[in-house]
């Protein structure tokens, strides 16, 4: 970036990325550096020892000249990954290096061991020490590094003249709103570029058009990784930590991170490697204390959110991917979690991965961790460069601190227009006293407008350019490497069948205190003994006492279609910003989430009709012989599985539980009226509805089971051979659910 001023003497230090440029370009040079198909180097990861030994002494040095960290006079040795990369800078040219450069060098090798910090700066730093990370062994050549996850594939981020419009309809006519206008910037392997503005300027959204998250047909300019466009099989490579924690509150930590694990990770790995991995991350971030605590949630206590904050992390990094990009992962956390999440993001950019994150309002020490720097304001760019430039940038265009201020607070003061306590820039001063007067506030500063509207100003004019062309230098990649970002196959963790039986194992867990909520058990066993009592041993033999029972097969009938609707109604609409997340980052197919979220409720649904049936049955006096009771329980199973159907294509279609509840009250009411129990000549032009109501059939196979040998026809109803009853059951189960998968399919994934 050019300046008017000198960078600082800290901004001349190489950045990492540049540092590890030359390592990457010597690994893809190097015979043992070519990739496999997947992005894996065709040399399994060396073994770290041989020529290619990291002397202590010689890590403790290079650390010396790590930008950006201070080695607290020599007393923090920092014994991770990153000392190996910097090592392999020193001894690039010899044989020893180039051979441990296949497995180790940028975005080639994932080991992201510990979260170094300088003792000096945080005091309760055990989880996050990386002391105990790299055994002695290590060094010595004997062990592997105990996270070492397959190497991935080095993504270089570019983006340039990125536009992003919304189109806001209103009752009458639709106004275009623009998001976003002309951001150009980059991000490479090994870097962490911070996205900062103030509320509302466009990070989220900047966010997730970077991670290929949102429509290309309603942006503009380019997003290339590794020179090329974005393609489906980026996703398995990318990983997105969304603002809000999304994630199953009564899962474990470990629960979480397993199941994350067995869903995300390639087909070569076995079930057992995947466990480890799951552990292995638990450890990396510090959560082995509470890996047994439930996730938590609104009603739920659970972990802290800091830990909370760390489990989403963890479900992203446990893919080992080669862009990271993170939204808001400090907000609500305390400084000293803060910054050692931020550490543990350096850890991960230094293990060649490329990390982007949104962050509010940073303290001085977070923002000094930030290789690059992108400031937004109401969706422009007023900066991009190296963090550790930015104050000299602005200082260069006229605009600085005039009292002591953490700088990320300076930035934001600026980005927000508001300039109490910054010096204003002559250019600036006399464009408010030639302009009108609207460009003035009323103390006689410059609006807020009018700040925006200089810096952005000053960007283009003095940096944009310049950046821009810098962004036309070809990525330090082959074509073969840059060939892999663009392959359109998506790559499914594991097969259909796998997905489903995950899924299904981990929708049980999920749901297993819905199983044995005593509240539910007690209402329907109440309601059992209510109706066994008010039809104590019904007679039969009398028309009144038929008519009687006829009511109760009638109120068992609409007992349980009602029941099961409204609670399957909430099925999809409480999983959608899940399935949104989960879908997004291509984790399953959609058939094996549906078919598994459909039956794993499935055991309850027998479990509570079977001990209500037998309740009613024996207190009632209905028919006693095996055969109609178990007829009559598989008609009471069909007519629960054809409601629930029902409950989730309303819920599914609608996606929204108020608008669900309405319509299915509505409906299931129109059914219930339907029946044929409270209205036995409905006008001809509103009777074919009652082939529409599951209650309508099975109440008329329950009075078959009950009366088929003395009776043709009761209360009204001609009992037959009930096929059709039972056909017409079938295909509701089939078609309510097949019109609810297809709703979902339909479903934007809204991120
Ligand atoms: N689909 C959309 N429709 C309408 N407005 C939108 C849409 N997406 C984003 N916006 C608007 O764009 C602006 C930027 O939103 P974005 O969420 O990216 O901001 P942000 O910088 O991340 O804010 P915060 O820090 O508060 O999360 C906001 O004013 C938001 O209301």
């Amino acid at each position: 970036m050019s300046m008017e001023k000198p960078p600082l003497a800290s901004g001349l230090a190489r950045t990492r990325s540049e540092q590890l440029y030359e390592t990457v370009a010597a690994d893809i040079r190097s015979p043992h550096g070519s990739m496999d198909a997947n992005g894996v180097p065709a040399t399994a990861p060396a073994a770290v020892g041989g020529g290619g030994t990291l002397s202590r002494k010689s890590s403790r040095r290079l650390m010396g000249m790590s930008p950006g960290r201070s080695s607290g006079a020599g007393t923090h040795i920092r014994k991770s990954r990153s000392a190996q990369l910097k090592l392999e800078l020193e001894e690039v040219s010899s044989g020893a290096a180039l051979s441990r450069a296949s497995s180790a060098s940028l975005g080639l090798s994932f080991s992201f061991t510990g979260f170094a910090m300088p003792p000096e700066e945080i005091s309760d730093s055990k989880p996050f020490s990386d002391d105990e990370m790299i055994p002695e062994d290590i060094e010595a050549g004997k062990k592997k590094p105990k996270f070492q996850a397959e190497p991935t594939l080095p993504i270089f981020l570019k983006f340039r003249d990125v536009t992003y419009k919304v189109v806001i309809k209103k009752l009458t006519s639709s106004v275009e709103k623009e998001i976003l206008t002309g951001i150009s910037g980059s991000v490479n392997p090994g870097e962490v570029l911070a996205l900062m503005g103030p509320s509302g300027s466009g990070k989220t959204t900047l966010l997730s058009l970077l991670a290929g998250r949102i429509s290309q047909s309603s942006t503009g300019g380019s997003v290339t990784y590794n020179d090329k466009p974005y393609s489906k099989y980026l996703k398995s490579k990318i990983g997105f930590v969304t603002q809000d924690d999304v994630l199953f509150p009564h899962l474990t930590v470990k629960e979480t991170l397993t199941y994350a694990a067995r869903l995300r990770l390639p087909k070569t790995l076995t079930r057992e490697q995947k466990k480890q991995r799951a552990l292995d991350v638990i450890q990396e971030l510090g959560l082995e204390r509470c890996q047994d605590t439930m996730i938590g949630g609104a009603f739920v206590r659970g972990v802290s959110g800091g830990e909370r904050k760390r489990v989403s992390i963890g479900n992203e990094i446990i893919i080992n991917p080669s862009l990271l990009l993170l939204d808001e992962p400090t907000s609500g956390l305390d400084s000293t979690t803060a910054l050692r999440t931020i550490l543990m993001l350096h850890d991960i950019a230094e293990a060649g991965k490329t990390v982007i994150t949104t962050i509010h309002q940073p303290s001085s020490r977070l923002f000094h961790r930030f290789d690059k720097l992108i400031l937004l304001g109401r969706g422009s760019l007023l900066y991009f460069g190296k963090s550790s430039e930015a104050l000299d940038y602005f200082s260069s265009i006229g605009c600085s601190p005039l009292i002591a201020m953490n700088p990320a607070e300076f930035l934001l003061d600026l980005a927000n227009g508001n300039i109490n306590d910054i010096s204003v820039p002559s250019e600036l001063d006399d464009r408010v006293q030639v302009g009108n007067s609207g460009r003035e506030t009323q103390t006689g500063k410059p609006s807020p407008a009018a700040v925006h509207e200089y810096l952005v100003e000053a960007y283009e004019t003095r940096v944009a350019e310049q950046e821009k062309k810098k962004l036309l230098d070809p990525v330090p990649l082959d074509e073969e490497a840059k060939a892999k970002s663009t392959r359109l196959k998506r790559q499914w963790g594991t097969c259909w069948w796998e997905q489903y039986c995950i899924l299904f194992c981990r929708g049980l867990k999920e749901r297993r205190h819905e199983y044995f909520s005593w509240l539910r058990v007690t209402q329907v066993l109440s309601t059992a003994v209510i109706l066994g009592l008010l039809w104590w041993q019904s007679d039969i033999r009398t028309p009144m006492g038929l008519q009687d029972q006829a009511g109760l097969l009638f109120f068992i009938a609409v007992f349980w279609g009602f029941f099961p609707v409204f609670t399957a109604i909430f099925a999809f609409p409480q999983e959608r910003a899940m399935l949104n997340k989960e879908r997004a980052a291509d984790m399953y197919r959609l058939s094996a989430y549906f078919l598994a979220r459909t039956t794993s409720d499935l055991p309850l649904d027998f479990i509570l009709p079977s001990l209500f049936l037998l309740v009613v049955y024996f207190m009632t006096g209905l028919r006693i012989s095996p055969y109609p009771f178990f007829l009559s329980m598989l008609t009471v199973f069909l007519c629960i599985i054809a409601a629930q159907g029902l409950g989730l294509a309303i819920g599914a279609i609608l996606m929204d539980l108020k608008k669900a509840t309405t319509l299915a009250s509505v409906t299931v009411m129109t059914f219930m009226l339907a029946g044929g129990f409270f209205v036995k000549k409905v006008p001809v032009f509103i009777s074919w509805i009652r082939y529409l109501s599951f209650n309508y059939h099975t109440y008329k196979l329950l009075l078959k089971v009950q009366y088929q040998d003395f009776a043709v026809s009761i209360n009204g109803m001609r009992i037959d051979n009930g096929l059709t009853e039972v056909a017409a059951l079938v295909v509701m189960i089939f078609g309510y659910r097949l019109l609810a998968y297809l709703s979902l399919r339909q479903m934007k994934i809204v991120t």
